[in-house]
């Protein structure tokens, strides 16, 4: 495909996604009609529209308008490229530029990224910072590994990855992360991905688990979802870990990873939460607005409405309010979300003290992007002995 071409499939997948179809899904619907497109052709598609959805207003305001082709067109100004070139109408590319798309576009700089209910609450978060916290918004984040240490070093994971055309660089702040420089695409298809040495996983995320105190016996990851946490739980301490969910077919995928990690992680329905005993930790990641990870999944926050945050508040403390009960005497429940709203964090962990007699707070932290790569909270919370 010409570079014309594939910004004209963006246009179509952008307006897809305006309609209401979820933008993966947008994607796939185009990709199944492109059999002529290749591998190189999807990943720019994508990337382009993935980049509109991280700076959808700055595009809007530089395109002219909320269309795919105006989107397209203000994305191409903010990455300073004169569209002129390539909305030529030749080869499939976009037809050429109206009088009026000629001059169309604001300069972006009042405009933020994110819907504007939701400035307020970051800037609750990071104050003077809130600038900066929503220009990294408009950036793609970068990816992050974990070494496996069963399975692997940091130095020799590097070494292997190298040789699969990942450069990874090892991050001084926790002793398992590795960020990947360059090579990106190839992580899935590496020898260290497929032998269990390394599993994609954020920075923030290896801080927090780093941060907490994980005890031995037995420890639940209560929403394990894909089960990142628990690999990463089950790698870093002696402790049996058990992994449940309310939607137990989100843990399908976690008996192959576990295999390639090579750890056991039983796997707990909910009809057998009632007779599995109490924890000695439960770690509660739960539902939430994903605030802290807007740059990786930019759709997010185009779908989050204050309705919906009300929701996820509530069901964060209905979660927290059923997990209590599995911890054991002085146990531990780990409190994560990658929210950077004070509401679905901090607001949470006094509520639930408040709710909790005998409970209290251990330790508690956070990462903004200015920080670490995602936003991440973490709270440790001690049950009565
Ligand atoms: C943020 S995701 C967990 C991600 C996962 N820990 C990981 O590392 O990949 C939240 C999970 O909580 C689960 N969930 C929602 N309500 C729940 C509940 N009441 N009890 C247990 N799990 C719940 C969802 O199905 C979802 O998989």
């Amino acid at each position: 495909m010409t570079p014309g071409a594939r910004l004209q499939a963006a246009i179509g997948v952008l307006d897809q996604w305006s309609a209401g179809v979820p933008v993966e899904q947008a994607l796939t619907n185009w990709g199944r009609g492109a059999r002529y497109a290749g591998s190189g052709d999807r990943a720019m598609v994508r990337d382009h529209v993935y980049d509109v959805l991280r700076a959808r207003g700055s595009c809007a305001a530089l395109g002219g308008g909320e269309t795919g082709r105006a989107l397209i067109l203000g994305m191409l100004r903010l990455q300073g490229i004169d569209p002129a070139g390539l909305f030529t109408g030749a080869a499939h590319a976009p037809s050429a530029l109206s009088d009026a798309e000629g001059v169309a576009g604001a300069t972006p700089e009042a405009v933020a990224d994110v819907p504007g209910w939701t400035v307020p609450l970051l800037h609750d978060r990071v104050g003077g910072d809130l600038p900066a916290l929503l220009d990294t918004f408009r950036h793609r984040a970068p990816l992050y590994l974990r070494v496996n240490r069963r399975r692997s070093t940091r130095a020799v994971a590097i070494d292997r990855l190298s040789a699969d055309g990942v450069e990874a660089i090892a991050d001084p702040r926790v002793e398992t992360a590795l960020e990947v420089a360059s090579g990106a695409r190839q992580v899935k298809s590496s020898v260290a991905y497929a032998e269990g040495w390394v599993e994609p996983q954020d920075l923030s995320v290896q801080l927090a688990l780093a941060a907490v105190d994980w005890p031995g016996g037995r420890i639940l990851d209560y929403c394990a979802g894909g089960g990142g946490k628990a690999l990463a739980i089950s790698d870093a301490c002696a402790a049996q870990v058990l992994a449940h969910d309310a939607a137990p077919r989100r843990m399908a995928d976690l008996p192959l990873r576990a295999e390639r990690a090579g750890v056991h992680i039983p796997i707990l329905a909910p009809s057998q939460l009632a007779s599995a005993g109490r924890f000695d930790a439960v770690l509660c990641d739960v539902p939430c607005s994903g605030s802290g990870t807007w740059r990786r999944d930019p759709e997010a926050k185009w779908r989050l409405t204050p309705t919906r945050l009300a929701e996820l508040e509530q069901m964060q403390a209905a979660i927290l309010d059923e997990a209590a009960p599995l911890v054991l005497p002085g146990g531990q429940l780990v409190y994560m979300t990658c929210s950077l709203f004070r509401r679905e964090n901090e607001a949470q962990v006094d509520a639930f003290i408040a709710r909790h007699a005998g409970w209290w707070l251990d330790r508690s932290g956070i990462d903004t992007p200015l920080s670490a790569s995602d936003g991440f909270f973490h709270a440790v919370l001690r049950a009565p002995a």
